[in-house]
């Protein structure tokens, strides 16, 4: 399904204040519809806040986010988006394949499960215990479950996290193919390769604000790597 505007995202003047700190900060961004947004930015930036607010997890204190055109949260939005959070703890106990199949289940459209099982490389470990899979299988199996449901938006809060070169590179190619199907992918990274490799569009946040954003060659002009702009731009907390 498309989106019904030019941006599958818009965040305006979004602030979020956790613990007494402003976690987000007047942040605004978007995110065109049928690209590939990468999020970047140190340890504690507020990505991972950003996406749960985008997701209706979070409640702003102040700005508004615009998904697919309409509030978060709401059962049309939450249909036609995928999620991929840090962490989904709460799979404990099922098998991968059951998880999957019952994730397919929730919508009216979803893609094959056995073919995302092939494609991710989890049939080796498709009726293995969630919790008994290592890092980057749960990865593998956590970026399954944001895609089956066959997305016009999808969210990945770090989704290489722990994986290694072969499970990395498979899942550039089908976030590739995703793009190329017409969908949006809001991704958040460390990973500047991933970023230089995928991105249509980049945008730098550093301590709940924007630090820079342009596309790779923007950003790069001058001779810069992506890298030296973003330890340039932003702020870390160690050292
Ligand atoms: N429930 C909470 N209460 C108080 N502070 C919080 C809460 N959740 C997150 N924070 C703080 O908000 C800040 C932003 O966290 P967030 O997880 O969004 O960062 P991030 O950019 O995703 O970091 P990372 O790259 O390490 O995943 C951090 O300083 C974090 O400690």
């Amino acid at each position: 399904m498309a989106s019904p505007t030019a941006f599958a995202l818009q965040v305006r003047d979004l602030t979020v204040r956790l613990g007494g700190t402003a976690v987000l900060d007047a942040l605004s961004l978007t995110a065109a519809d049928g690209a590939l947004t990468a999020v970047l930015g140190p340890n504690g930036a507020g990505k991972t806040t950003l996406v749960r607010c985008c997701t209706g997890l979070v409640r702003p204190d102040a700005g508004e986010v615009a998904v697919l055109g309409r509030a978060p949260g709401s059962p049309d939005v939450t249909a036609a988006i995928g999620v991929m959070p840090q962490s989904t703890g709460a799979w404990s106990g099922i098998r991968a394949v059951e998880l999957l199949r019952y994730l397919a289940s929730l919508y009216a459209h979803p893609l094959d499960v056995d073919a995302l099982v092939a494609r991710l490389g989890i049939g080796a470990y498709a009726r293995t215990p969630y919790r008994r899979l290592s890092g980057g299988q749960q990865q593998a199996v956590n970026l399954a479950g944001a895609l089956v449901g066959r997305p016009s938006l999808v969210f990945l809060d770090e989704p290489t996290a722990g994986m290694d070169p072969h499970a990395r590179r498979a899942t550039w190619e089908l976030l590739r193919e995703l793009r190329a199907a017409g969908a949006s992918v809001v991704l958040t990274t460390h990973a500047m390769d991933e970023a230089e490799a995928l991105a249509d569009q980049v945008w730098m946040i550093d301590r709940g604000r924007v630090a820079a954003s342009g596309t790779v060659a923007e950003l790069t002009t001058g001779g810069q790597t992506l890298e030296d702009v973003f330890l340039t731009r932003t702020h870390g907390v160690v050292g």
